[in-house]
């Protein structure tokens, strides 16, 4: 059998927010390649763990293993860069700029990223979660679910080794949270990205059959 690569690895983590209870969160080990289901009710912590597993937030206690280096002991800097060679991450609101046109915002993101600005890797991309003809439109001027597959358009255009969804497909109607479900574990799939999705979504849940389930 082949020995699959340990993509991601939480253990011992807690968090506790200012006056609120503790959140535990069970071991977990993911490997490179794998999709996954983040499951919980309403409170019981999914984006705050997304946020730990994302290098975002410092938990209380634990360590999160990400491509063998413990991230939170990692300097801020060396932490970020770590963040952007192999996170992306699809909030549950879009996380656009305004101001700019849907390619500005993937020209910008390879920038933060540190990557050479590549309008045909922009275009690819584009094309490939089916907006490249909305390429020049602002966020205010795409529907609900153009603005989510620019979102995942942002979170891929730097090759992620991590996809890390927030209930991506929440706030889209049947069509298209299909599509965009298919787009994102066509994505895995063809590139060997580990996908973490947490959701309350029905229609997510069939689709994947690896589930973390938050108590
Ligand atoms: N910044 C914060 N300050 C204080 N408490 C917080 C903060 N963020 C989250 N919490 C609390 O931590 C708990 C977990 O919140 P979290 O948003 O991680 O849950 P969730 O499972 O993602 O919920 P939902 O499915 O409703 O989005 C909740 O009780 C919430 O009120």
């Amino acid at each position: 059998m082949l020995n699959k690569q340990i993509a991601l690895q939480l253990n011992g983590i807690w968090h506790q927010y200012r006056g609120q209870s503790p959140l535990h969160f069970a071991n977990w080990q993911i490997a490179q390649g794998e999709q996954w289901l983040m499951l919980g009710k309403s409170g019981s912590g999914k984006t705050t763990l997304m946020h730990i597993m994302a290098g975002l937030l410092k938990p209380h206690n634990g360590e999160v293993i990400l491509h063998q280096q413990s991230l939170y002991q990692l300097p801020p800097g060396q932490l970020d860069r770590l963040r952007g060679q192999h996170v992306g991450i699809v909030f549950q609101q879009p996380h656009l700029l305004k101001s700019l046109t849907v390619a500005e915002n993937m020209l910008l993101a390879q920038y933060v990223g540190g990557k050479a600005q590549s309008k045909s890797l922009v275009n690819q991309v584009l094309s490939s979660l089916h907006i490249y003809q909305e390429r020049h439109k602002k966020p205010h001027q795409l529907s609900q679910g153009q603005l989510q597959r620019a979102a995942i358009a942002r979170a891929i255009i730097n090759q992620p080794t991590i996809l890390i969804a927030d209930e991506p497909t929440s706030s889209l109607d049947d069509g298209n949270a299909y599509s965009v479900l298919e787009l994102l574990l066509e994505q895995s799939s063809t590139t060997n990205m580990t996908l973490i999705i947490a959701t309350h979504d029905q229609r997510v849940k069939s689709r994947l059959s690896l589930q973390y389930i938050l108590s």
